[in-house]
């Protein structure tokens, strides 16, 4: 050991993050009702201040040490990327009135940058790694001010500490946070935001010299970026800024905390060496998703390497004798000690299996959510002597779980067995192409929307209703006939080509599907996270799926009584149900794609029965799922890609398969977008100007395609001429034949003043430019 004699041990049992929102969403609730104006900054600091003690409390009673840094202190009010941006100022220039003369921003000020206002618009919202959480964008350019003058971290520290629980603070570190950033508008060409990484460590190397100051023994700097190797940034790159930044960082000095490097989502193949070498005191590797780390890693013996072996992203109770010898084989590595842990933070798992009276006995006691998970990270330090009651539970689901009824069901097995290659492929385009013509007779530019409208505050009354028994089952369903019926006819009155039935009966996209699937359950209060205050109970996906009854038909047969216009059936496509599920750990994700896709199959069918020539399956998140090294990237693709062809590929020529993706870069997928052989694809594009058409026509795609033109997730409302000239781009890029107009996505988070603004801009947009085409314009 070459440790420094103060040096403090690295806890031997931890947890890498803890939700932050709060058992039943306290945060959430608090911060929309700041931005409604019913509450002020001081009411929402209190009500932070007290989750942040109950959260701390709560975990020390757990059994986290209260005063070795075994605590660790995550919390954000909106995202900690825009935490960190902000506790180095790094605020874009069209904030600048926002900043104070010390440098920093109040409370209402970083919600407007992550929210936007008025013309301004907020920093870019995309996925944070493989997960369903969202984070703002950094935009750094050569003058962005970057200096360190954020001290809510330090403050937080001292509260807690004044409270008796010293913590582990945790910060994105400044390599994630570089490379996550984007060049500012107006950067030169070739500037790459890790240009300023001497600037953020400088920044940094003050933050953590005031942590220590105030008392922290154990700062975590989260690097998950190192796990990846699909940067634009060329790889030795990457390296070098590792070596820089924690050279400097970990350079021995008496004002630093000692340094825990996490590095969650994957294997940490590439910067280990640098960061071994560099004199930081501990590394986080995954050990779930990941694997360790080579034996001959030089400067590693001075390291304790902190095994993730409780995974920190899905629900499954921990196979703790696998844990145990995982974290066996850390040993080997030849580290100075190997400590425990989750393999990411636990803010993607709900609070507690405690508060979800209603799941099965059986299913529950395979499962483990966030104080689970920390029991599980004890009884792995404690080790099968010290912890036998949790290892023998943990063996007890592996001998429950494989022979329990529904988790493999013949007939769902058989039917899979005996798919062929034809059941993946529809006819071919052109043929589909005069189907749908003669049937369809749509406008050039066909106008429509992503499927959902506003979800309104009446509508979640209704279903709260329901779920209380105030409301009947006929009842509700007459609540969200009424519904249907007014977004009916407003989009008669709007003039739209392709209308939808809105969605007022789904309270997710997921969920909803996963309620009427067998194979799932779900959750009461297992809110996570997505982005903001906004979130969602990810389903369990436990069992072979099957639909035992239509899901969607009665919706759509019955908003197609009501006009004559065409009506667009809507599902969620099989691989969006699996990343916004947590899904069983037992078989190949493949498998389960195609399982559910089997029971898409079938509903669309069933739609067509009824009528319905339009069906959209939407799967916003392949981007999603892609894996986060590259020789991962094309199995995951095949696998996706089928799992939707085999969806669709059921439906007649004469019906028009859409399909819908949003959020993130789609140039990486652009090919598996033109694999999945859909119609006609709508695409988010908005937000970005429609950067994604030359992507689009580099890759040859040659079927129908709505790049947005209305920003969804901004309640600005785009101008007539802001979407003709965004039509216009489009036109010149994919011509008056294939071009679809549309939403970036779905309208539930709109109000409706806005949304119906838009959608007016929208068709009036499109017809002028029809008119411009020398087509008839009503
Ligand atoms: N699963 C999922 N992931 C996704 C998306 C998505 O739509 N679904 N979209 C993208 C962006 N992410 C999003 C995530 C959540 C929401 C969202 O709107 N969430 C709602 C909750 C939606 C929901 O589950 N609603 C339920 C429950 C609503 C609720 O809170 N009910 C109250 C009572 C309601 C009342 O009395 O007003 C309660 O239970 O306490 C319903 O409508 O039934 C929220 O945070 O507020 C939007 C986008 C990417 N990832
Ligand atoms: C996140 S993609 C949303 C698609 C869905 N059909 C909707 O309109 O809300
Ligand atoms: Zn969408």
């Amino acid at each position: 050991m070459t440790q420094h004699l103060s040096q403090p041990e690295f806890p031997a049992a931890t947890v890498l993050g803890y939700p932050r929102i709060g058992p039943h969403r306290e945060l959430k609730k608090a911060v929309e009702s700041f931005w409604a104006g019913r509450t002020d900054a001081h009411a929402l600091e209190a009500t932070a201040s007290d989750l942040r003690a109950r959260t701390r409390s709560h975990l020390a009673a757990l059994g986290l040490g209260a005063d070795d840094a075994s605590v660790p202190l995550d919390f954000s009010y909106y995202d900690q990327v825009l935490d960190a941006a902000l506790a180095i100022g790094a605020v874009p220039e069209r904030f600048t009135d926002l900043v104070g003369d010390d440098g920093t921003v109040d409370l209402a000020g970083y919600f407007t940058i992550a929210r936007g206002e008025g013309d301004r618009a907020p920093l870019e919202m995309t996925k944070w790694f493989d997960s369903n959480y969202h984070y703002l964008v950094p935009e750094i350019g050569p003058a962005t001010p970057i200096r360190f003058v954020g001290r809510r971290r330090v403050q937080e520290f001292t509260e807690a500490l004044n409270a008796g629980v010293r913590t582990r603070p945790v910060l994105v570190g400044p390599v994630t946070f570089l490379l996550l950033s984007k060049a500012a508008d107006g950067a030169p060409a070739g500037f790459s935001p890790l240009d300023r990484l001497d600037d953020v460590v400088a920044a940094y190397a003050e933050l953590l010299a005031a942590l220590a100051a105030a008392g922290a023994p154990w700062v975590q700097l989260d690097e998950p970026a190192l796990t990846s190797d699909t940067w634009d940034v060329p790889r030795d790159e990457v390296k070098a800024a590792v070596a820089r930044a924690y050279g400097t960082l970990a350079a021995p000095s008496s004002s630093r905390p000692a340094l825990f490097v996490a590095t969650p989502y994957a294997r940490l193949g590439c910067a280990i060496r640098e960061l071994a070498a560099s004199g930081v005191e501990a590394i986080g590797v995954d050990l779930v998703r990941g694997s360790a780390p080579d034996e001959d890693v030089a400067g590693i013996e001075n390291v304790t390497l902190v095994g993730g072996v409780v995974d920190g992203h899905n629900i499954w109770r921990t196979d703790l004798d696998a844990a145990a010898e995982k974290l066996a084989a850390l040993e080997g590595v030849g580290a100075a000690r190997v400590t425990t842990s989750t393999s990411t933070s636990l803010f993607h798992v709900p609070h507690t299996l405690d508060d979800e009276p209603n799941l099965d006995p059986t299913l529950k006691s395979w499962l483990a959510f966030a104080d689970e998970k920390v029991g599980e990270v004890l009884a792995l330090a404690a080790g099968p002597d010290g912890a036998p009651e949790a290892f023998a539970a943990s063996r007890e689901v592996r001998s429950t779980r494989p022979t329990t009824a529904g988790v493999r069901r013949p007939e769902v097995r058989e039917r899979l067995a005996a798919l062929t290659e034809a059941d993946f492929h529809r006819a071919a385009y052109d043929a589909r192409v005069a189907a749908q013509d003669a049937v369809l007779d749509l406008p050039p530019l066909p106008t429509t929307t992503i499927g959902s409208f506003p979800q309104t505050a009446e509508i979640r009354r209704a279903r709260a209703a329901h779920r209380r028994g105030e409301l009947t089952d006929a009842q509700y369903a007459e609540e969200m006939r009424a519904e249907i019926a007014r977004v009916v006819t407003l989009q008669e009155e709007l003039g739209l080509d392709v209308l939808v039935h809105g969605e007022p009966e789904r309270n997710d996209m997921v969920q909803y599907f996963a309620e009427l699937l067998d194979g799932f359950a779900v959750t009461e209060n297992g809110w996570v996270q997505s982005y903001g205050s906004r979130c969602t109970r990810p389903s369990i996906l436990w069992g072979d799926v099957s639909r035992p009854a239509p899901m969607t038909v009665e919706w759509s047969a019955y908003t197609a009584s009501l006009t004559s216009a065409p009506v667009k059936g809507m599902l969620t496509g099989p691989v969006t149900i699996l990343a916004w599920s947590f899904v069983r750990d037992d078989q190949p994700l493949g498998d389960t794609a195609n399982q559910v896709a089997l029971a898409l199959r079938d509903e669309i069918a069933d739609l067509q029965a009824a009528g319905i020539g339009i069906i959209q399956v939407d799967e916003p998140a392949l981007r999603e799922l892609l894996p986060l090294r590259r020789a991962d990237q094309q199995a995951y693709l095949d696998w996706s890609v089928r799992s939707f062809r085999l969806a669709t590929s059921g439906a007649v020529e004469a019906t028009q398969v859409h399909t819908h993706l949003c959020y993130s870069e789609f140039g990486e997928v652009i090919e598996a977008i033109d694999g999945l052989d859909a119609d006609v694809t709508s695409i988010e594009a908005a937000r970005s100007r429609m950067e994604i058409l030359p992507d689009i026509e580099r890759s040859g795609f040659a079927r129908g395609i709505g790049p947005g033109v209305y920003d969804i997730h901004s309640p600005r409302v785009p101008s007539q001429a802001e979407v003709t000239e965004l039509l216009s781009a489009a036109l010149g890029s994919v011509g008056a034949r294939r071009l679809w107009v549309n939403p970036d996505c779905g309208l539930k988070t709109r109000g409706y003043a806005e949304t119906v603004d838009s959608l007016r801009n929208i068709v009036a947009a499109t017809r002028e430019v029809r008119a411009g085409l020398g087509v008839p314009t009503a």
